[in-house]
Protein backbone atom coordinates (compact mmCIF):
# COMPACT_ATOMS: atom_id res chain seq x y z
CA UNK A 1 0.00 0.00 0.00
CA UNK A 2 1.26 3.33 -0.30
CA UNK A 3 2.54 5.44 2.14
CA UNK A 4 2.47 9.12 2.77
CA UNK A 5 5.02 10.57 5.31
CA UNK A 6 3.76 13.82 6.24
CA UNK A 7 6.00 16.65 8.11
CA UNK A 8 3.47 18.85 10.55
CA UNK A 9 4.42 22.41 11.03
CA UNK A 10 2.38 24.37 13.06
CA UNK A 11 0.58 21.94 15.64
CA UNK A 12 -2.18 23.90 16.83
CA UNK A 13 -6.02 23.52 16.81
CA UNK A 14 -6.01 21.81 12.56
CA UNK A 15 -3.26 19.85 12.86
CA UNK A 16 -3.92 18.49 15.48
CA UNK A 17 -7.37 17.17 14.53
CA UNK A 18 -5.58 16.02 11.50
CA UNK A 19 -2.95 13.57 14.00
CA UNK A 20 -6.32 12.69 15.63
CA UNK A 21 -7.77 11.59 12.25
CA UNK A 22 -4.39 9.73 11.59
CA UNK A 23 -4.67 8.32 15.13
CA UNK A 24 -8.11 6.82 15.43
CA UNK A 25 -9.11 6.31 11.88
CA UNK A 26 -6.47 5.14 10.16
CA UNK A 27 -7.95 1.56 9.37
CA UNK A 28 -10.89 3.00 7.82
CA UNK A 29 -8.80 5.55 5.39
CA UNK A 30 -6.38 2.90 4.24
CA UNK A 31 -9.75 0.71 3.44
CA UNK A 32 -11.68 3.76 1.48
CA UNK A 33 -8.36 5.87 0.14
CA UNK A 34 -5.92 3.02 -1.01
CA UNK A 35 -2.71 4.90 1.06
CA UNK A 36 -1.71 4.82 4.47
CA UNK A 37 -0.44 8.25 6.43
CA UNK A 38 2.36 8.61 8.76
CA UNK A 39 3.74 11.66 10.98
CA UNK A 40 7.51 11.65 10.67
CA UNK A 41 7.97 15.47 11.66
CA UNK A 42 6.07 17.67 14.02
CA UNK A 43 7.61 21.64 15.20
CA UNK A 44 5.87 24.08 16.51
CA UNK A 45 6.47 27.38 18.58
CA UNK A 46 5.27 25.98 21.90
CA UNK A 47 6.93 22.36 21.50
CA UNK A 48 9.86 22.60 19.65
CA UNK A 49 10.89 20.52 16.61
CA UNK A 50 10.67 16.48 16.48
CA UNK A 51 11.76 14.62 13.69
CA UNK A 52 11.15 10.43 13.98
CA UNK A 53 12.04 8.86 10.87
CA UNK A 54 9.89 6.08 11.51
CA UNK A 55 7.17 7.39 12.57
CA UNK A 56 5.86 9.34 15.61
CA UNK A 57 3.95 7.86 17.78
CA UNK A 58 0.94 10.42 17.81
CA UNK A 59 -1.35 9.19 20.74
CA UNK A 60 1.97 9.88 22.73
CA UNK A 61 2.19 13.72 21.25
CA UNK A 62 -1.11 14.14 21.69
CA UNK A 63 -1.64 13.51 25.15
CA UNK A 64 1.47 15.65 26.04
CA UNK A 65 0.33 17.71 29.23
CA UNK A 66 0.53 21.89 28.47
CA UNK A 67 3.79 23.32 28.49
CA UNK A 68 5.72 19.75 28.04
CA UNK A 69 7.90 20.20 24.61
CA UNK A 70 9.57 18.17 22.57
CA UNK A 71 13.02 18.01 24.10
CA UNK A 72 14.28 15.19 26.03
CA UNK A 73 12.37 13.28 23.10
CA UNK A 74 14.62 10.75 20.72
CA UNK A 75 14.96 13.70 17.59
CA UNK A 76 12.89 16.25 20.24
CA UNK A 77 14.38 19.83 20.00
CA UNK A 78 13.35 22.65 22.12
CA UNK A 79 13.61 25.01 19.38
CA UNK A 80 11.21 24.76 16.39
CA UNK A 81 13.69 24.90 13.77
CA UNK A 82 11.36 24.89 10.85
CA UNK A 83 13.47 25.02 7.68
CA UNK A 84 15.88 22.37 9.07
CA UNK A 85 12.84 20.31 9.52
CA UNK A 86 11.35 20.78 6.29
CA UNK A 87 14.47 20.44 4.18
CA UNK A 88 15.81 17.44 6.43
CA UNK A 89 12.73 15.40 7.20
CA UNK A 90 12.01 12.71 4.57
CA UNK A 91 8.59 13.58 4.52
CA UNK A 92 6.42 13.42 1.07
CA UNK A 93 4.45 15.68 2.23
CA UNK A 94 4.84 19.27 4.44
CA UNK A 95 1.45 20.64 5.73
CA UNK A 96 1.61 23.92 6.89
CA UNK A 97 -0.78 25.14 9.79
CA UNK A 98 0.98 27.92 11.30
CA UNK A 99 -0.50 30.91 12.19
CA UNK A 100 -2.04 33.59 9.23
CA UNK A 101 -0.24 36.31 8.57
CA UNK A 102 -2.67 38.73 6.22
CA UNK A 103 0.21 41.54 5.38
CA UNK A 104 3.15 39.22 4.74
CA UNK A 105 2.15 35.75 5.00
CA UNK A 106 5.52 35.06 6.94
CA UNK A 107 6.60 32.69 8.10
CA UNK A 108 4.53 30.80 6.02
CA UNK A 109 5.35 31.77 2.49
CA UNK A 110 9.18 30.71 3.41
CA UNK A 111 7.73 27.19 4.88
CA UNK A 112 6.07 26.70 1.60
CA UNK A 113 8.93 27.58 -0.63
CA UNK A 114 11.05 25.87 1.57
CA UNK A 115 9.37 22.71 1.18
CA UNK A 116 8.70 22.91 -2.76
CA UNK A 117 12.30 24.09 -3.45
CA UNK A 118 13.29 20.49 -1.36
CA UNK A 119 11.23 18.07 -2.92
CA UNK A 120 8.28 17.96 -1.19
CA UNK A 121 4.67 18.72 -1.78
CA UNK A 122 2.86 21.23 0.10
CA UNK A 123 -0.69 21.53 1.25
CA UNK A 124 -2.10 23.93 3.78
CA UNK A 125 -4.73 25.90 5.10
CA UNK A 126 -2.87 28.84 5.79
CA UNK A 127 -4.65 31.74 3.67
CA UNK A 128 -1.44 34.09 3.50
CA UNK A 129 0.77 32.13 1.39
CA UNK A 130 -1.91 31.36 -1.20
CA UNK A 131 -3.75 34.93 -1.06
CA UNK A 132 -0.05 36.82 -1.26
CA UNK A 133 1.66 34.71 -3.31
CA UNK A 134 -0.72 31.76 -4.98
CA UNK A 135 0.67 32.15 -8.77
CA UNK A 136 4.56 32.00 -7.43
CA UNK A 137 4.07 29.19 -5.35
CA UNK A 138 1.91 26.86 -8.08
CA UNK A 139 5.15 27.89 -10.83
CA UNK A 140 7.58 26.94 -8.21
CA UNK A 141 5.78 23.80 -7.48
CA UNK A 142 5.57 22.95 -11.27
CA UNK A 143 9.44 23.34 -11.55
CA UNK A 144 9.61 20.89 -8.91
CA UNK A 145 7.19 18.55 -10.16
CA UNK A 146 5.27 18.71 -6.93
CA UNK A 147 1.83 19.61 -6.22
CA UNK A 148 0.99 22.70 -3.94
CA UNK A 149 -2.71 22.29 -2.32
CA UNK A 150 -4.75 24.75 -0.25
CA UNK A 151 -8.43 23.74 -0.29
CA UNK A 152 -9.09 24.88 3.22
CA UNK A 153 -8.12 28.30 2.54
CA UNK A 154 -11.24 29.28 1.87
CA UNK A 155 -14.74 27.84 3.71
CA UNK A 156 -11.96 24.99 5.65
CA UNK A 157 -13.11 21.37 4.67
CA UNK A 158 -15.97 22.60 2.40
CA UNK A 159 -14.96 22.49 -1.38
CA UNK A 160 -15.01 25.43 -3.24
CA UNK A 161 -12.01 26.03 -4.96
CA UNK A 162 -11.45 22.72 -6.22
CA UNK A 163 -15.38 22.07 -7.23
CA UNK A 164 -15.07 26.10 -8.94
CA UNK A 165 -12.13 24.37 -10.69
CA UNK A 166 -13.17 21.39 -11.90
CA UNK A 167 -17.00 21.29 -11.94
CA UNK A 168 -17.50 25.06 -13.26
CA UNK A 169 -14.81 24.99 -15.93
CA UNK A 170 -16.95 24.98 -18.61
CA UNK A 171 -19.08 28.37 -17.53
CA UNK A 172 -18.38 32.06 -17.60
CA UNK A 173 -18.84 33.21 -13.47
CA UNK A 174 -19.62 36.77 -13.71
CA UNK A 175 -19.78 36.58 -10.29
CA UNK A 176 -18.74 35.68 -6.55
CA UNK A 177 -20.09 36.18 -3.54
CA UNK A 178 -20.17 34.65 -0.25
CA UNK A 179 -20.43 34.48 3.40
CA UNK A 180 -16.61 33.48 4.11
CA UNK A 181 -15.74 33.96 7.76
CA UNK A 182 -17.18 31.86 10.12
CA UNK A 183 -16.21 33.69 12.94
CA UNK A 184 -17.84 37.11 12.19
CA UNK A 185 -20.88 34.79 11.12
CA UNK A 186 -21.31 33.03 14.33
CA UNK A 187 -20.28 36.32 16.40
CA UNK A 188 -23.68 38.95 14.56
CA UNK A 189 -25.91 35.57 15.12
CA UNK A 190 -24.90 35.15 19.24
CA UNK A 191 -25.07 39.52 19.35
CA UNK A 192 -28.54 39.66 17.91
CA UNK A 193 -28.53 37.08 20.89
CA UNK A 194 -27.58 39.39 23.61
CA UNK A 195 -24.28 38.63 24.00
CA UNK A 196 -21.65 41.47 24.23
CA UNK A 197 -19.19 41.11 21.30
CA UNK A 198 -16.18 40.54 23.38
CA UNK A 199 -18.39 37.34 25.19
CA UNK A 200 -19.31 35.97 21.75
CA UNK A 201 -15.67 36.44 20.64
CA UNK A 202 -14.67 34.20 23.21
CA UNK A 203 -17.03 31.79 22.13
CA UNK A 204 -15.46 31.89 18.75
CA UNK A 205 -12.51 31.35 20.18
CA UNK A 206 -13.41 28.09 22.39
CA UNK A 207 -14.80 26.71 19.02
CA UNK A 208 -11.74 26.52 17.43
CA UNK A 209 -13.29 29.23 14.67
CA UNK A 210 -11.31 33.02 15.30
CA UNK A 211 -7.41 33.28 13.97
CA UNK A 212 -4.75 33.64 16.50
CA UNK A 213 -5.69 37.65 16.63
CA UNK A 214 -9.25 37.64 16.09
CA UNK A 215 -9.34 41.39 14.99
CA UNK A 216 -8.36 39.74 11.69
CA UNK A 217 -12.07 38.18 11.84
CA UNK A 218 -14.05 40.74 12.62
CA UNK A 219 -11.87 43.55 10.65
CA UNK A 220 -12.16 41.56 7.68
CA UNK A 221 -8.87 40.72 6.84
CA UNK A 222 -9.60 37.18 6.88
CA UNK A 223 -12.48 37.29 4.19
CA UNK A 224 -10.05 39.91 2.04
CA UNK A 225 -7.59 36.85 1.53
CA UNK A 226 -10.73 34.51 0.57
CA UNK A 227 -11.55 37.28 -1.44
CA UNK A 228 -8.26 37.28 -2.70
CA UNK A 229 -8.07 33.31 -3.33
CA UNK A 230 -11.66 33.29 -5.23
CA UNK A 231 -10.51 36.06 -7.34
CA UNK A 232 -7.37 34.19 -8.48
CA UNK A 233 -7.76 30.87 -8.65
CA UNK A 234 -11.66 30.77 -9.64
CA UNK A 235 -11.66 34.12 -12.24
CA UNK A 236 -8.11 34.05 -13.22
CA UNK A 237 -7.71 37.69 -11.93
CA UNK A 238 -4.97 38.47 -9.03
CA UNK A 239 -6.17 41.24 -7.10
CA UNK A 240 -3.76 42.81 -4.82
CA UNK A 241 -5.43 42.25 -0.92
CA UNK A 242 -4.30 45.89 -0.26
CA UNK A 243 -6.66 47.39 -3.57
CA UNK A 244 -9.53 45.64 -1.92
CA UNK A 245 -11.85 47.92 0.06
CA UNK A 246 -12.83 46.23 3.13
CA UNK A 247 -14.76 46.94 6.49
CA UNK A 248 -15.71 44.91 8.88
CA UNK A 249 -18.02 44.24 11.40
CA UNK A 250 -16.89 46.06 14.00
CA UNK A 251 -19.10 48.51 14.03
CA UNK A 252 -22.41 46.64 14.01
CA UNK A 253 -23.98 46.91 17.60
CA UNK A 254 -26.29 43.47 18.80
CA UNK A 255 -28.96 46.47 18.69
CA UNK A 256 -28.71 46.46 15.24
CA UNK A 257 -28.39 43.09 14.55
CA UNK A 258 -31.81 43.30 16.41
CA UNK A 259 -32.99 46.32 14.81
CA UNK A 260 -32.27 44.76 11.20
CA UNK A 261 -34.59 41.13 12.49
CA UNK A 262 -37.21 43.19 13.27
CA UNK A 263 -37.77 44.58 9.73
CA UNK A 264 -36.71 40.64 8.32
CA UNK A 265 -33.03 41.82 7.32
CA UNK A 266 -29.87 39.46 8.34
CA UNK A 267 -26.53 41.69 8.77
CA UNK A 268 -23.71 39.35 6.74
CA UNK A 269 -20.42 40.33 6.05
CA UNK A 270 -20.27 39.74 2.77
CA UNK A 271 -16.94 39.24 0.35
CA UNK A 272 -17.72 39.85 -3.44
CA UNK A 273 -15.28 39.37 -6.62
CA UNK A 274 -17.58 41.09 -9.81
CA UNK A 275 -16.45 40.64 -13.48
CA UNK A 276 -18.51 43.74 -15.24
CA UNK A 277 -19.42 44.05 -19.08
CA UNK A 278 -16.52 46.03 -19.58
CA UNK A 279 -14.15 42.80 -18.66
CA UNK A 280 -13.29 44.47 -15.35
CA UNK A 281 -13.19 43.07 -11.79
CA UNK A 282 -13.94 44.55 -8.82
CA UNK A 283 -14.13 43.37 -5.38
CA UNK A 284 -14.76 43.86 -2.12
CA UNK A 285 -15.74 42.86 1.37
CA UNK A 286 -18.50 44.94 3.60
CA UNK A 287 -21.08 44.02 5.85
CA UNK A 288 -24.84 43.99 4.23
CA UNK A 289 -28.13 43.40 5.88
CA UNK A 290 -29.87 41.17 3.38
CA UNK A 291 -33.47 40.99 3.12
CA UNK A 292 -34.97 37.52 4.18
CA UNK A 293 -35.52 36.51 0.77
CA UNK A 294 -31.74 36.43 -0.36
CA UNK A 295 -30.14 33.21 -0.07
CA UNK A 296 -27.22 33.73 2.13
CA UNK A 297 -29.62 35.81 4.59
CA UNK A 298 -30.18 32.31 6.33
CA UNK A 299 -26.83 30.70 6.41
CA UNK A 300 -25.90 31.28 10.12
CA UNK A 301 -23.50 30.26 12.72
CA UNK A 302 -20.00 29.39 11.84
CA UNK A 303 -21.64 28.04 8.26
CA UNK A 304 -19.84 29.38 5.20
CA UNK A 305 -21.44 29.52 1.70
CA UNK A 306 -20.43 31.28 -1.51
CA UNK A 307 -23.10 31.76 -4.91
CA UNK A 308 -21.08 31.75 -8.25
CA UNK A 309 -22.89 33.66 -10.62
CA UNK A 310 -22.45 31.71 -14.12
CA UNK A 311 -24.22 31.75 -17.54
CA UNK A 312 -25.03 28.46 -17.90
CA UNK A 313 -26.28 27.15 -14.49
CA UNK A 314 -27.20 30.66 -13.28
CA UNK A 315 -26.44 30.73 -9.90
CA UNK A 316 -25.12 27.56 -8.04
CA UNK A 317 -24.50 27.98 -4.40
CA UNK A 318 -22.34 25.69 -2.00
CA UNK A 319 -22.93 25.86 1.62
CA UNK A 320 -21.17 24.29 4.29
CA UNK A 321 -18.19 24.48 7.51
CA UNK A 322 -16.31 27.76 7.32
CA UNK A 323 -14.15 27.33 10.08
CA UNK A 324 -13.75 24.08 12.59
CA UNK A 325 -10.39 22.07 13.47
CA UNK A 326 -11.80 18.89 12.69
CA UNK A 327 -13.85 20.60 9.49
CA UNK A 328 -10.73 22.22 8.70
CA UNK A 329 -8.34 18.77 9.00
CA UNK A 330 -10.76 17.03 6.35
CA UNK A 331 -9.16 19.84 3.88
CA UNK A 332 -6.17 19.13 4.52
CA UNK A 333 -6.58 15.08 4.26
CA UNK A 334 -8.53 16.06 0.86
CA UNK A 335 -5.63 18.07 -0.62
CA UNK A 336 -3.59 14.76 0.22
CA UNK A 337 -6.25 12.86 -1.96
CA UNK A 338 -5.93 15.17 -4.56
CA UNK A 339 -1.94 14.69 -4.56
CA UNK A 340 -2.24 10.47 -4.63
CA UNK A 341 -4.99 10.91 -7.48
CA UNK A 342 -2.47 13.02 -9.49
CA UNK A 343 -0.39 9.97 -8.85
CA UNK A 344 1.66 11.14 -5.99
CA UNK A 345 3.36 13.59 -8.69
N1 LIG B 1 -9.33 26.90 12.74
C1 LIG B 1 -10.03 27.06 11.62
O1 LIG B 1 -11.26 26.97 11.61
C2 LIG B 1 -9.33 27.36 10.35
C3 LIG B 1 -10.05 27.27 9.14
C4 LIG B 1 -9.38 27.54 7.92
C5 LIG B 1 -8.05 27.92 7.95
N2 LIG B 1 -7.40 28.01 9.16
C6 LIG B 1 -5.99 28.39 9.13
O2 LIG B 1 -5.24 27.24 9.48
C7 LIG B 1 -4.06 27.62 10.20
C8 LIG B 1 -4.04 26.86 11.52
O3 LIG B 1 -5.21 27.17 12.22
P1 LIG B 1 -5.42 26.65 13.73
O4 LIG B 1 -6.84 26.90 14.05
O5 LIG B 1 -4.82 25.32 13.89
O6 LIG B 1 -4.52 27.70 14.47
P2 LIG B 1 -3.87 27.55 15.94
O7 LIG B 1 -3.61 28.93 16.41
O8 LIG B 1 -4.69 26.63 16.78
O9 LIG B 1 -2.50 26.78 15.63
C9 LIG B 1 -1.43 27.34 14.99
C10 LIG B 1 -0.21 26.67 15.57
O10 LIG B 1 0.91 27.11 14.82
C11 LIG B 1 1.98 27.31 15.73
N3 LIG B 1 2.88 28.28 15.12
C12 LIG B 1 2.62 29.57 14.81
N4 LIG B 1 3.70 30.13 14.23
C13 LIG B 1 4.65 29.17 14.15
C14 LIG B 1 5.97 29.12 13.67
N5 LIG B 1 6.55 30.20 13.15
N6 LIG B 1 6.65 27.97 13.77
C15 LIG B 1 6.08 26.86 14.33
N7 LIG B 1 4.83 26.86 14.81
C16 LIG B 1 4.12 27.99 14.72
C17 LIG B 1 1.34 27.83 16.99
O11 LIG B 1 2.16 27.61 18.12
C18 LIG B 1 0.04 27.03 17.03
O12 LIG B 1 0.18 25.85 17.79
C19 LIG B 1 -4.12 29.13 10.34
O13 LIG B 1 -3.34 29.70 9.32
C20 LIG B 1 -5.59 29.46 10.11
O14 LIG B 1 -5.78 30.73 9.52
C21 LIG B 1 -7.99 27.73 10.34
N1 LIG C 1 -11.01 32.32 11.32
C1 LIG C 1 -11.53 31.83 10.09
C2 LIG C 1 -11.10 30.41 9.90
C3 LIG C 1 -11.38 29.89 8.53
O1 LIG C 1 -10.54 30.50 7.58
C4 LIG C 1 -13.04 31.91 10.09
O2 LIG C 1 -13.61 32.14 11.15
O3 LIG C 1 -13.65 31.77 9.03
Amino acid sequence: MRCYDLALIGFGGVARALAELIRDDSARLEATLGFSLRVVAITDLNLGSLLQPEGIDLAEVLAMPRGANFSGMPGGDRDADNERVIRESAADIVVEATFTNPATGEPALSHVRSALQSGKHVVTTNKGPVALAGAELAELAGVHGRRFEFEGAVMSGTPVIRFAQTQLAGTRIASVTGILNGTSNYILGRLGDGLALQEAIGEAQALGYAEADPTADIGGSDVRLKVAILAEQVMGVRIPVEQIPTTGITEITGAEVTAAAAEGKRWKLLGTVERHEDGTVEARVAPVALGEEHPLAGVSGATNAVTFDTDLLGQVTVSGPGAGRVETAYALLSDIIAIDRAGGR
